[in-house]
């Protein structure tokens, strides 16, 4: 392994078998997302970055800077505390002085604008998922990991925070999980396939990225991606 911000190598063993071998996995800046059938261990793999508590051990190694950014699939919002809250609750536990005004700013910018003193449980599971998101933007970490972070919301909706992530993750290394092959090819310069224990490369689109929604070259790329993951 290289001298790289983040990587991970080695095989993943859960209950005693192999789910991953082989890994020897750097991340550059950049968008790296991670596709594959449902139990494949792609979330598993993500927490093993983050150096997360998982079922699974790694037999190998692992180089993450202290500072990651995670969202889970479950959005992990508390009930008791505002929406504010929430997206300032990770500086709060650091001790680093709450910056409110960005937390409204964050949640304005996923279209929640003016209600950051709602609770959790008065919004709908898309809504609840964009707070997750700005929590995650409000991180000024180098890592930011992504599980699933747009699977509850509606097309134009996912688009639009797609878009959004790309453009407030700038300059960062961002892996994110993701089931929807144009998302991955829309957003990601490198794009990696989980599956049959292994992680392989499928060829990214060329810059730029986030590609136009309606890019007849992401068309051809997902509809390709597709009948791959479905043979
Ligand atoms: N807490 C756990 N205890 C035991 N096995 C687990 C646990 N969590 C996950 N697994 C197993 O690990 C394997 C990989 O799961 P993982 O959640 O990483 O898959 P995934 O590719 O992210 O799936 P999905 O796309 O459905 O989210 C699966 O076989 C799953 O059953």
């Amino acid at each position: 392994m290289t001298g790289a911000a983040c990587a991970i190598a080695g095989d993943v063993q859960l209950e005693g078998k192999r789910l991953l071998g082989g890994l020897d996995l750097t991340f550059g800046v950049g968008w790296t997302c991670l596709l594959g059938p449902s139990g494949s261990g792609k979330s598993t793999l993500l927490r093993l970055i983050a150096g997360l508590e998982s079922a699974a051990r790694l037999d190998g190694h692992r180089r993450a800077p202290e500072r990651i950014g995670w969202m889970a699939q479950a959005d992990l919002l508390q009930p008791r505390l505002s929406l504010i809250d929430n997206v300032l609750l990770m500086p709060r536990l650091r001790g680093e002085p709450a910056r409110r005004e960005r937390a409204e700013a964050l949640l304005a910018s996923v279209g929640l604008a003016g209600r950051g003193d709602m609770r959790p449980d008065t919004l709908s599971g898309g809504q609840r998922q964009r707070v997750a998101l700005a929590r995650v933007l409000a991180e000024d970490a180098p890592v930011i990991l992504l599980d699933e972070p747009f699977g509850a919301l509606d097309p134009a909706t996912r688009l639009a925070m797609q878009s959004l992530a790309h453009d407030r993750l700038a300059g960062r290394i961002v892996v994110m999980v993701t089931h929807d092959p144009a998302e991955a090819l829309r957003l990601g310069n490198r794009v990696l396939l989980v599956g049959n224990g292994t992680i392989g490369e499928v060829p990214p689109l060329p810059p730029p990225h986030p590609r136009a929604p309606g890019d007849a070259e992401l068309a051809l790329a997902a509809a390709a991606l597709l009948a791959r993951l479905s043979a």
